[in-house]
């Protein structure tokens, strides 16, 4: 790829970015002139499609009348969309998935009640609403477009999220296998598996703002989808395909930018991963927003900075929440490079074990060594740099700013983030957990979570600060919830595994219950009355939306539904 060369104020590579993002981006600027703030969404405009190539469509839209002020008439902008650009949502077409029936054979068989069965299937059918295809027109004219062609059908999360996402896709791959379409999930992984060829990680989105712009992916949970799919299906074939695809991905996450050096208290050296976007500038599909917070930063260097933080804050997937901050209350202080997260290396030990399974499997003894090596280089790195035994969390770790040549940090525990998020406790996810941790410590880990207020009436929070950003706070939030779940229940801990069930079942009831009363996807609810433990609160209720949709069935799956609690919590 064409690297432009970083400029003296800047931290990093820049790639550059396509010319129709770019004609979009000035598109959405014009059309937030015209219409106004209040209800404008930026993503709209750079989802939208040319009707004609793209030199013509600039000079006609250049040829749009200007005031003295530069300023464009409604009308006028009005009928340069509807001449010459093509709808948001006309790229990707609705596609029956193959699989589907209405009711799988052997589909959740611990839940027996009959009300949550019957809701059951409902999420069950919502996968119908999220499938679609790459329409032929994009097949044709991929240049008139900025959705990324991908060979399989795909499943959407939903929403104003009108293409594929690569973590959403680990839960909603989980809740496919509980619905038994094997087929359907082994699409959207080889949909993954070519974005990782063409680019050599996944991307964040299948957008071509996601590629030039962002140049960034996501949490990386590739090697976790192949794993859950390979344990229900047996496809060798599918992990003869895939694991050259891993160990480029592995590679993206640990070279260059992302790695980062400490040595510890006793002096070892070890590398961990951070979250570092090679973009500088505003996020296409958030440009106008993007720019309005910039505008208070003083210079360019400083504005060229934010916005790689913000990017990144995005590869993260957590967009946006006070974690990054260093003043909670402005965003503008997002600082996301300087930080290395604890969940990003955790998703990464379990790759490093995923991918070790993986390979012996199919008899590639080399790999699976360098990766087992590997993944036990990473936990030991782990427990130096970010476990607390007193507050018995795995803390974030901010780097040290004044060390202006990022070449070896040394390690201080007064940079260890001593704040409660959810992503504190994904280390239990992964076989951290209950191949190196003690039973001594996993209690300690437990009654953690139990006292750091995290635990809410509709499920695991995921920060304790109520800032209004995304992911500050959302009560239940599915994504992470269900990797804190799914670890305690592995763990060899009763106690642990009594805690899991507790927040699985409190959560499904409080979907259901935001669902039916709501109707409506990100309808806001409160669910007070619904929880036992913890405070109580608002949740969003998100049914419809593939992540949620996948834990729903995935929780149901795993724990069923206790025969004698009814459903409806009010
Ligand atoms: O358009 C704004 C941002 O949207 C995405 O982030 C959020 O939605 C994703 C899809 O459900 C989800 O994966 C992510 O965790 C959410 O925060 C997108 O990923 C961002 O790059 C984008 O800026």
């Amino acid at each position: 790829m064409n690297m432009i060369k970083a400029e003296t104020c800047e931290k990093g590579p820049v790639i550059p970015t396509t010319p129709l993002v770019i004609f979009l981006e000035k598109v959405q600027e014009t059309a937030l002139q015209v219409y106004g703030h209040k209800g404008f969404d930026p993503k709209q405009f750079v989802d939208m499609s040319l009707r004609q190539n793209i030199e013509a469509t600039v000079e006609a839209f250049d040829k749009i009348p200007r005031t003295v002020n530069g300023s464009v008439l409604k009308n006028d902008l009005d009928g340069f969309i509807g001449k010459y650009l093509g709808g948001a949502d006309e790229d990707l077409v609705y596609v029956e998935p193959v699989d589907y029936v209405a009711e799988p054979e052997g589909f959740l068989p611990k839940v027996k009640n009959t009300e949550v069965r019957a809701w059951a299937l409902e999420v069950h059918s919502l996968w119908k609403n999220l499938s679609r295809k790459v329409s032929d027109h994009v097949l044709e004219k991929p240049e008139l477009y900025t959705l990324l062609p991908l060979k399989n059908p795909v499943i959407i999360p939903g929403s104003r999220f009108r293409e594929v996402y690569y973590w959403d896709s680990y839960w909603m791959i989980r809740g496919l296998l509980a619905s038994k379409m094997y087929e359907t999930a082994k699409g959207v992984v080889t949909n993954l598996i070519s974005l990782t060829d063409q680019f050599g990680y996944v991307l964040n989105g299948a957008r071509a703002y996601y590629i030039a712009i962002h140049i960034f992916s996501q949490p990386p949970v590739l090697a976790a989808m192949i794993v859950d799919i390979y344990n229900r299906t047996g496809d060798l074939d599918l992990v003869r395909r895939c694991l050259p695809a891993l160990l480029k991905e592995h590679h993206f996450w640990n070279s260059g930018i992302h790695i980062v050096t400490i040595q510890d208290a006793q002096g070892s050296t070890h590398c961990l991963s951070r979250y570092y976007a090679m973009w500088n500038k505003p996020r296409p599909e958030s440009s106008t927003i993007d720019r309005r917070t910039a505008s208070k930063l003083p210079n360019i260097c400083e504005k060229r900075e934010f916005y790689r933080d913000l990017a990144s804050a995005a590869e993260s997937g957590w967009d946006f929440s006070s974690r990054w901050m260093r003043n909670e209350s402005d965003l503008a202080t997002t600082t996301t490079t300087s930080i290395i997260p604890v969940d990003l290396n955790a998703f990464l030990l379990k790759m490093e074990l995923d991918i070790a399974f993986l390979a012996n499997l199919i008899g590639e003894s080399s790999v699976v060594t360098q990766f087992t090596e590997a993944s036990q280089n990473r936990q030991r790195a782990m427990n130096c740099i970010f476990w607390n035994a007193e507050m018995g969390q795995w803390l974030d770790y901010w780097l040290d700013s004044s060390n202006k040549s990022e070449d070896i940090y040394k390690w201080e525990d007064l940079h260890q983030n001593k704040k409660s998020f959810a992503s504190n406790f994904v280390p239990l996810w992964t076989q951290l957990f209950s191949s190196v941790v003690d039973d001594i410590t996993t209690q300690r880990v437990v009654q953690s979570l139990r006292s750091s207020g995290l635990l809410q009436s509709a499920g695991i929070a995921m920060t304790l600060s109520n800032t209004g950003q995304q992911w500050d706070f959302p009560n239940g939030w599915p994504p992470l919830q269900h990797m804190i779940i799914e670890g305690l229940a592995r763990s060899g801990l009763q106690e642990a595994r009594t805690l899991a069930k507790d927040i699985a079942i409190r959560w499904i009831r409080t979907n259901y219950v935001a669902y039916k009363k709501t109707g409506a996807m990100y309808e806001k609810y409160d669910v007070t009355r619904c929880g036992a433990a913890g405070g109580g609160g608002v949740y969003v209720a998100q049914t419809g939306f593939g992540w949620t949709n996948g834990v729903v069935l995935a929780l149901l799956e795993e724990f069923g539904w206790p025969e004698d609690l009814n459903i409806d919590c009010y």
